[in-house]
């Protein structure tokens, strides 16, 4: 069985798989003040009651603070749903990306079943949950009943292994996209696996299981190990309940895999790779970093829930440490979370950001989607470290944006254009 039907089997309590279609009951379930109003609006229309109060999260993130009046007024709505339902699990203002709270804050285990009203919610597939993204109508569905149904996706395996220094989990990533292709894995599992992904640090992981969905994938798994109940121990969980998780522990035999199970197998071998930069306007157009080293750019950004947890930081501040921000440049550094945030200053990391000349903002998505901060002007050049890079994505339909790794990024804000150097 694949990683995505052995978790669905365990859940549902007998074998399934993929192709079946299957009543699940969702152990966590998260809104935040994008999609909270309208999940809210199709709960009232079922029942006026949330399932469980203590299932729920809802994390203040993408337009925080409010810069117009519909997102002032939308959070207005959040809040008074948070109030109302007494959801204990709220993370307002500040707080930082949906998709780094939860798992910061032990929310995320293995083998759970996650429901999020956001589509990056696959990330959490990095600790062997089986999470997904869903439309507000299904979160709303989802808030009255706990429950959903789902069809048991396929899989594609990706083997990757190599050992390569320069290479980081986001430079694996966009490999990886350019070999599926931005449909290639639509309403299937991918499942990570091979020596260099348990090398990875959770963070890095994170980033593998974040873009699934850039190339249609429904949840993007990696294996619980070590790795993994290591960053659960230190996010609070109890070693009694961290041995409940091991013995419940479900392994993929990566020396015997049944290619018969899989509707795909691809392997990667790092040890010869370019670091990797998609280029405008899908992250699935990516290019060797030699191919476009030396492109203009007007603005960095590093942050989001793909690229802005503490990893990325220290990465980016030691290329960054006594050197200034190219005249031609804006850096956007935005920490992912407020613990994040509290780690780099103790750090020093945000003087070595601030000295270089960077704006450093308020936790949360910041310029990703291009709602507030950091829009571009016409024709102007953005590299980011975020996940997607569509016409349009940061607030400028003329604009380009480019996708990279915070070293790639550092390294460029600093010289004014693409570099590895
Ligand atoms: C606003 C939200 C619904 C959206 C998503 O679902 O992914 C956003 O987070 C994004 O990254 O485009
Ligand atoms: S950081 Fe970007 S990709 Fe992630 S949830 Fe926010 S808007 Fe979506």
């Amino acid at each position: 069985m694949t990683l995505a039907e052995e978790i669905l089997s365990k859940k549902v309590g007998k074998k399934v798989k993929a192709g079946d279609v299957v009543e699940i009951d969702i152990d966590l379930a998260m809104t935040h003040d994008g999609t909270t109003p309208l999940s809210a609006k199709a709960f009232k229309q079922i029942t006026d009651k949330v399932w469980d109060n203590k299932k729920i999260v809802i994390v203040f993130d993408h337009n925080v603070p409010a810069n117009t009046l519909k997102a002032a007024n939308m959070q207005k709505i959040t809040r008074e749903f948070i109030k109302e339902q007494n959801i204990i699990n709220h993370y307002l203002d500040g707080e930082g990306v949906c998709h780094q709270v939860l798992p910061e804050n032990g929310h995320i285990q293995p083998n759970m079943v996650i429901a999020g009203g956001d589509s990056h919610t696959c990330t959490y597939g990095a600790f062997g949950a089986f999470a997904t993204g869903f439309g507000a109508t299904d979160m709303g569905n989802i808030y009255a009943t706990g429950k959903t149904w789902l069809k048991v996706p396929k899989t594609i395996r990706i083997n990757v292994n190599g050992e390569n220094d320069k290479i980081t989990g986001k430079d694996i990533i966009l490999k990886i996209c350019k070999e599926v292709g931005r449909s290639g894995a639509t309403y299937m599992a991918l499942e990570y696996g091979g020596e260099a992904i348990k090398k990875l640090s959770m963070d890095e992981r994170m980033v593998l299981s974040n873009m699934a969905i850039e190339m249609g994938g429904k949840v993007g798994l990696i294996e619980a190990d070590e790795t993994t109940y290591n960053y659960l121990r230190n996010v609070g969980i109890s070693e009694e309940k961290i041995l409940e998780l091991k013995k419940n522990q479900i392994t993929i035999d990566e020396n015997n895999i049944d290619n018969d199970n899989y509707y795909k197998i691809i392997n990667i071998d790092i040890t010869d790779m370019e670091e990797q930069v998609a280029c405008p306007h899908h992250p699935d157009n990516v290019k060797n970093i030699s191919e476009v080293k030396g492109a203009p750019i007007n603005q960095v950004f590093i942050g989001s829930c793909t690229n802005g947890r503490l990893n990325d930081l220290r990465i980016a501040s030691k290329y960054l440490k006594g050197k200034k921000v190219h005249n031609d440049v804006r850096l956007i550094v935005i920490p992912a979370s407020k613990s994040i945030f509290k780690q780099a200053l103790k750090e020093g990391l945000i003087d070595i950001f601030v000295d270089a000349g960077a704006l450093i903002c308020t936790p949360g998505c910041g310029p990703c989607l291009g709602a507030h901060q950091g829009v571009l002007g016409d024709g102007e050049v953005c590299l980011a470290t975020t996940n997607r890079n569509f016409k349009g994505r940061m607030g400028n339909t003329t604009a380009e944006i480019y996708l990279s790794s915070p070293a790639i990024a550092a390294k460029s804000a600093i010289k004014g254009y693409i570099t590895n150097e």
